[in-house]
């Protein structure tokens, strides 16, 4: 493709999607409802692999049941078989000159558009997806499918656009050195988790806009909500072998693209244990790459919130119950531990307990329920498994602790408080609404620097975390001693609900690899650097002056 590029363009201004409040009888409530209705009459989606833009149905299915009512399939999605992953990657890899040699400004028009149609045309049915398929309540897919989906693709072209533009600071005269930002040589591997359909989109739009082609591996719980993803991207002009979606059995297809000579970069997010695998097959294979593979991965958490004695005892209530319930917990930046001194521990116990006492749990499809389902029967048990393990480890439930899967997977907002800080509920991921509770006490000499201390060598995570105090002393502090326990640090705010643009997203440790989803450093990752110099003059003498004599 002969490219002229006549000028050098500037994206339009972005901004974050403004969220919609969905109050009642609002049209967009009505709007969304009647998506929801109309998915619900539709279901099961009999949904394809998608290769080079073409639907292929291999007539092996695997279901995603709907959390809130697991006897129902919201889909049935057809695996890859490796013939097909083969053709698959062959295509992606042969489609990667063109893309690569497509001008920025088209990259960057399909991915704006692509943002205009997940936040217009298609708000209501990839929000309704999301709230059936992996069980979100209205506000939380509006915050997932709508907004962060969006602001992926809007900042991740701006952030690209002023990463080309940096170039070297210095040219001699006669020389002019440049910057080259290429793709990677060969595809990458998305690995994309079921908790947030933005994660998905994002996992292949960061390496895709970087001039990538991308295998898109998504989670079987969200394989719809993706698949609409997928098709909305081609739809706003995406060539269609740069990202191909291959749903399989997670292993299998996993493997086949690891062991593959062409494999490039891994971008995954999901659990610690399943990331440091791949790592290491990853490292097994190094021989047979042709470079060394990039690999980027978001993993697990064990997020905390620390409050001082001088915090707002009702405010720091309502944060932890936002932070640890929302979403049922399943946020990887979700609260899980929480650190009260003793001499509020009776107010904070008897606001928390009546809070909790208002929430009511059901399906995302009735509106009132502040929390839903968790995702699925391996979910379910681990986190009433983990109660269990909290009680016989001596903790105390002092909300919640009961369950129900008869219909749908529910688990009541539990929390429990221990004596024993490093107890099994304040180490292990939970990932569930499960919050565990440590009182220390505050009258001990040296008591906040200890806590601090004891946050920072409680787990071998270090995502999210807050610190609540209205003494700016004892923040800085717990700034300072609390600097590598989480990625994302909050002062007098919850530990979730990182925004693009706003809070780059990462955590370190067993984390993962920290490249800050939503800022420009996660698109340098899916970028192999070419320097140019160019000498606008002539050598007339090998000789240096310092050779003559
Ligand atoms: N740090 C972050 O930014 C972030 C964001 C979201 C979720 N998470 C983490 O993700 C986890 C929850 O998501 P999940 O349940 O989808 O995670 P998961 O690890 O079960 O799955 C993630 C992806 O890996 C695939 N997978 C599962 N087993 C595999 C195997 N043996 N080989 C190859 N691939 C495999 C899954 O199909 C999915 O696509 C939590 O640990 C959470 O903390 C982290
Ligand atoms: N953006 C999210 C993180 C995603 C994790 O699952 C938050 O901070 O709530």
């Amino acid at each position: 493709m002969a490219n002229a590029q006549l000028a050098s363009f500037k994206i339009p201004v972005v901004d974050n999607e403004p969220m919609r409040a969905y109050a009642m009888e609002s049209g967009d409530r009505k709007n969304l409802q009647a998506a929801v209705a109309k998915m619900e009459s539709q279901l099961p989606f009999d949904i394809p692999c998608i290769i080079d833009g073409q639907e292929v149905r291999t007539g092996n299915t695997l279901p995603q049941v709907l959390p809130h009512d697991h006897k129902r399939n919201l889909a049935n999605a057809h695996s890859a078989t490796p013939e097909l992953l083969a053709k698959a990657i062959e295509s992606s890899v042969k489609a990667q000159k063109a893309w690569e040699d497509m001008p920025w400004a088209d990259k960057a028009a399909i991915f704006l558009k692509a943002a205009d149609l997940i936040a217009g045309k298609y708000r209501f049915e990839l929000m309704a997806a999301t709230m059936l398929g992996q069980g979100k309540n209205a506000w939380q897919a509006e915050i997932d499918a709508a907004a962060e989906m969006a602001d992926f693709f809007r900042f991740g072209v701006k952030y690209v656009e002023e990463l080309f533009q940096i170039q070297p600071p210095r040219n001699t005269p006669g020389t002019w050195n440049r910057t080259e930002y290429r793709p990677l040589e060969g595809f990458v591997l998305a690995v994309t988790p079921f908790n947030f359909t933005a994660i998905g989109g994002n996992l292949v739009f960061a390496p895709a806009i970087m001039g990538n082609v991308c295998i898109w591996k998504p989670s079987p719980a969200a394989v719809y909500a993706n698949f609409l993803t997928h098709k909305i991207m081609l739809e706003a002009g995406l060539p269609p072998s740069v990202i191909q979606f291959t749903p399989g059995n997670p292993p299998e297809i996993v493997k086949q693209c690891i062991d593959h000579r062409d494999f490039a970069g891994l971008h995954f997010t999901g659990s610690t244990h399943i990331f440091k695998k791949l790592w290491k097959d990853i490292a097994q294979n190094l021989d047979i790459y042709k470079g060394y593979p990039r690999i980027v991965g978001e993993t697990g958490g064990k997020n905390f919130h620390l409050y001082h004695p001088s915090a707002d005892v009702k405010s720091g209530v309502m944060q932890a119950i936002r932070a640890g319930f929302e979403y049922q917990g399943q946020k990887c930046s979700a609260l899980s531990r929480c650190y009260v001194p003793k001499s509020k521990w009776t107010e904070f116990e008897r606001i928390l307990k009546e809070e909790v006492k208002k929430i009511t749990v059901g399906p995302p499809t009735e509106w009132q329920h502040f929390v839903g389902p968790v995702i699925g029967r391996p979910a379910f048990e681990k986190i009433t498994g983990m109660i269990t393990k909290g009680k016989e480890a001596g903790g105390e439930i002092i909300t919640g602790g009961t369950w129900d899967d008869s219909k749908g997977f529910y688990v009541q907002p539990t929390v429990i408080l221990t004596k024993d800080p490093k107890s099994v509920t304040m180490t292990e991921e939970i990932f569930g609404p499960v919050i565990t509770v440590y009182v220390y006490d505050d009258a001990e000499e040296g008591a906040w620097e200890k806590t601090c201390q004891l946050i920072d060598t409680t787990t071998e995570y270090a995502l999210t975390g807050a610190v609540f105090s209205a003494d700016r002393t004892e923040l800085i502090k717990a700034s300072n001693y609390l600097r590598n326990s989480a990625g994302n640090f909050y002062l007098n705010d919850k530990c979730t609900g990182a925004v693009v643009g706003q809070q780059p997203f990462g955590g370190a440790r067993a984390s993962g690899t920290n490249d800050k989803s939503g800022s420009m450093s996660i698109f340098y990752r899916f970028a192999s650097a070419r320097s140019i110099k160019e000498n606008f003059g002539s050598v007339e003498d090998f000789a240096y002056p310092s050779n003559s004599v």
